[in-house]
């Protein structure tokens, strides 16, 4: 009979699949040949998903590793749903009995099943089988005090975060104001917060817990879960997980890292906003003109607005985006890269020496990985949290604050040009001197994050120690009566 496996169920976005799945290959790397992965892949729900998952498959089914991925029969779309997280719950939920049929019809016995942390609708699944299952969670573990938080919350909440006075208590950090409260669950009225009350709920009933951060990142808010003063799973801080591409660098370097050989180091703010991000017309010419009068050197990925239904933004136009004379006034200072870009590859060259970002945890942990130090531009989803949590806690960013004006009858919040030009000459001061704050804590934290994740390092324990977990299990569950 084929050896143990590990079931992996990741989530189909780009911030998910890659972090979930560099997971799993490094505790089948751990297990030292004593497991498998195997990935269950659900039919992302619109082409343009489908298609980078089923990219990221082709690339790692290469790889070499024992790493075996099935598809799962497709599901009918929920209907109805408020916003994102609500139908990715809904759409999992569906899933339910494929995924008990699949992983009961596996060849190999199953040592563990690893869930996304939208995914928990399935630990019924891996329960009904008696098997143990884990979340991995690819955000922070300041997130993931919040989700476990919620219950509770709700009873202190009269509408939800955005009519609340105070500060918000989210465990291990500085007291939160809740404007930094995750859009995704800024009032219990929507469904959204019920969903991620759901999960938070859940967490509890798992075997434990994978974090994509470490003790050097988060001591605090690991500590403060580990308590005892409420039911908390079991916690493994086995990141910073970094996914790196190992097929070999094409002859010619992408245009971005050519046109940044070029820079002085450390002279470029990179700006980038993730998978999904993009900044509205009126808000790209009042970074333009911030750009522009901080006088510094930068390389903007730039995206359009999505079309035709999808939510993936579009290839940017940057004649019809950028204020007119922009481009020109800053020739040879600046490059404007209209679609994805190779971030990881921009962040660790010596030119970059500041990242505007929209504190996706993945963006945050990279930029932390070279060093870089941060400035926050959080847009959907929990990075407000995160923003909060890489400025006043970790002190490795500065914050780019919002302007709220009156826009007829509606509010409009924006990032003005003035506020761009002083948070990106804060962010890009030199070292020594008017050195910024961010960039000495950035080198810091940097160092601390490589050590972790080597033999001997936290993370690496950390990562060893539920290896040997799974293995034990394993021995029980499928010793004979
Ligand atoms: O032009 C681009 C844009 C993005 N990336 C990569 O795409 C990933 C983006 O991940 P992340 O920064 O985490 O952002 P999202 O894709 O927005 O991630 C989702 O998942 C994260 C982890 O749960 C959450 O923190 C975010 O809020 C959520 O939006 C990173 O590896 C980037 O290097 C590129 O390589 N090139």
């Amino acid at each position: 009979m084929a050896g143990p496996t590990i079931v992996l169920l990741p989530a189909w976005g780009s911030g998910h699949f890659m972090s979930a799945l560099e997971a799993g290959k490094r505790l089948l790397v751990a297990g030292g040949g004593a497991v498998s992965l195997t990935v269950l892949v659900m039919q992302a729900p619109t082409e343009i998903e489908a298609s980078v998952v089923e990219a990221h498959v082709r690339r790692e089914a290469a790889s070499g590793l024992d790493v075996t991925f099935r598809r799962l029969p497709a599901v009918e779309h929920p209907t109805g749903c408020e916003a994102t997280e609500e139908f990715m719950s809904r759409y999992v939920e569906r899933h339910a009995h494929h995924v008990k049929a699949a992983i009961a019809g596996l060849a190999s016995p199953v040592a563990a099943v690893v869930v996304d942390l939208f995914f928990t609708p399935l630990l019924d699944a891996a329960h009904e089988l008696s098997l143990p299952a884990y979340v991995y969670f690819a955000s922070t573990t300041a997130f993931l005090a919040l989700m476990l938080r919620l219950p509770e919350l709700r009873d202190d909440l009269t509408v939800g975060f955005d009519g609340m006075e105070g500060t918000v208590d989210v465990p291990g950090l500085p007291p939160v104001p809740p404007s930094y409260m995750p859009v995704c669950l800024v009032s219990k009225t929507v469904k959204n917060y019920d969903w991620f009350e759901y999960h938070g709920r859940r967490f509890t009933e798992a075997k434990g817990i994978i974090v994509n951060s470490s003790v050097e990142l988060e001591g605090a808010v690991l500590a403060a879960i580990a308590d005892g003063r409420r039911p908390a799973p079991a916690i493994h801080a086995i990141g910073p997980v970094i996914w790196f591409d190992a097929t070999p660098p094409p002859e010619q370097p992408h245009e971005c890292v050519r046109w940044l050989d070029a820079q002085p180091a450390a002279s470029v703010v990179f700006l980038c906003f993730g998978s999904i991000g993009f900044l509205d017309a009126a808000q790209v010419r009042e970074l333009a003109a911030g750009l522009e009068r901080s006088g510094h050197r930068f390389l903007w990925v730039l995206r359009g607005a999505p079309a035709g239904g999808v939510r993936y933004p579009t290839d940017a136009d940057p004649g019809e985006l950028l204020p007119e004379g922009f481009l020109e006034a800053t020739a040879g200072r600046g490059m404007v890269w209209p679609r994805w870009a190779p971030q990881k590859d921009i962040l660790g060259h010596a030119a970059v020496g500041g990242f505007v970002t929209h504190c996706g945890w993945n963006s945050v942990l990279e930029s932390l990985w070279f060093g870089v130090p941060m400035a926050t531009w959080p847009l959907y989803g929990e990075q407000h949290l995160n923003a909060f949590e890489a400025v006043a806690s970790m002190g490795v960013a500065v914050e780019l604050r919002r302007t709220t004006a009156k826009d007829g009858d509606a509010a409009r919040s924006l990032v003005e040009a003035a506020e761009v030009e002083r948070a990106v000459r804060r962010l890009m001061a030199p070292q020594g001197g008017g050195s910024s704050e961010a960039r000495e804590k950035a080198a810091e934290v940097s160092a601390a994050c490589r050590k972790a994740v080597e033999e001997g390092g936290s993370s690496h324990a950390a990562l060893q120690r539920l290896v040997r977990e799974i293995v034990r299990l394993v021995a029980g569950h499928t010793r004979p009566e």
